[in-house]
């Protein structure tokens, strides 16, 4: 179960094995949540989460003491077509700046008392341009999904993932778009900060993509042909996370898109995460919606590297924090309804 993977195929059958929910710890925690001293449903969406949580992790672990966040970063061979406001240079310099604690994500990070690591992806070895063939051939679609399946620690208790890599909202609406259908400015958004001319030409390298490898397989099919490494490892560490019972948030666009190939593959492999926030950008809603993810947040953010996702840290410790620490109505000595 907890062994890695050298193939597609090998990874494939892991993917096919995932554990499910442990059935008595969510049994337990919905008969706990039903005695704790408020008007039943009262702490809304927070009960959820706490029973949620507490099926996922199994026994009587109940507890977020040891989140992990992990941001992946790669370069697309797609950015020299301009799809982006940024150069590709920054993807390098921001790993860099994630290494010396100054982007959001360390402040987020430090605040929610988690452990954040960065892993680079290869980022001198772009991915192709995929309007020219397939983004990825199989081995570098498999190094990157080993890549994200190793960084998941097995101390952890919650995962939050996120991406740095210019150019990855195209690929994210190539992906989308190539899996879900509609049109391509349906998942076409400004990502870093493009113009009215550089969205247009964004919709039409989507256009080219998914016309070039739309309906050519699977979920990993299209992984590897229209995404890119970080997205990759953040579909490994997903993956990888199931397999340890950790539960995950996901964050914006780039990576539910990532999460969607998984999805896509194997019906039900998502049922172990939630979904951070709803990011600004063009297409994540209609992208939630497709996975039937509400999302936890919606504070317009659009930065990615997990920014979001782990902001919601805090939600679902607060929400374990009333599951464990409540007294119930009868220790309490307050009357039941
Ligand atoms: O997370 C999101 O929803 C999100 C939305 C827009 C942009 N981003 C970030 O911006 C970068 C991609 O934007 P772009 O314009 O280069 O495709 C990449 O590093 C992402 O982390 C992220
Ligand atoms: C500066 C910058 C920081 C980022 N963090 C995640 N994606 C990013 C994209 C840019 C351009």
């Amino acid at each position: 179960m907890t062994s890695s993977f050298s193939d597609l195929s090998a990874f494939r059958a892991l993917l096919a094995d995932l554990p499910g929910q442990d059935k008595l710890a969510s049994a337990n925690a919905a008969a706990r949540d039903g005695q704790l001293t408020k008007p039943p449903g009262s702490l809304g969406r927070l009960e959820e989460l706490a029973i949620w949580y507490r099926g996922w992790r199994g026994g009587d672990r109940a507890e977020i003491v040891a989140p992990q966040i992990i941001v992946f970063a790669g370069n697309h061979g797609i950015a020299a077509r301009g799809v982006s406001a940024f150069p590709v240079e920054v993807t390098a310099q921001m790993v860099m700046n994630f290494q010396l604690g100054g982007a959001a994500i360390n402040q987020i990070a430090r605040c929610m008392g988690a452990t954040l690591d960065v892993v680079p992806l290869e980022l001198d070895r772009p991915t192709r341009d995929f309007t020219t063939g397939p983004a990825m051939e199989e081995p570098d679609l498999v190094a990157a999904l080993r890549a994200g399946w190793e960084a998941v620690s097995s101390e952890s208790d919650l995962l939050v993932v996120g991406e740095m890599g210019i150019g990855n909202t195209t690929s994210a609406a190539a992906l989308a778009c190539a899996l879900l259908g509609g049109a391509p400015s349906d998942w076409t958004g400004r990502g870093t900060g493009v113009d009215d001319a550089g969205l247009a030409l964004k919709a039409n390298v989507v256009e080219a993509g998914v016309a070039r490898h739309g309906g050519a397989g699977d979920g990993l099919e299209m992984l590897r042909r229209l995404g890119g490494r970080e997205l990759a490892g953040m579909a490994g560490a997903i993956a990888r996370a199931r397999s340890l019972r950790i539960p995950v948030i996901l964050d914006g666009f780039i990576c539910c898109a990532a999460a969607l190939c998984l999805e896509r593959t194997e019906s039900g492999a998502l049922d172990h995460a939630v979904a951070g926030h709803r990011s600004a950008e063009n297409g994540h809603a209609r992208l939630l919606q497709a996975l039937g993810k509400t999302p936890l947040l919606a504070l317009d953010l659009r930065l990615g590297e997990a920014s979001g996702a782990a902001m919601a840290i805090a939600l679902l410790q607060g929400a374990l924090a009333c599951h464990v620490g409540m007294a119930t109505f009868a220790e309490a000595g307050v009357s039941d309804a």
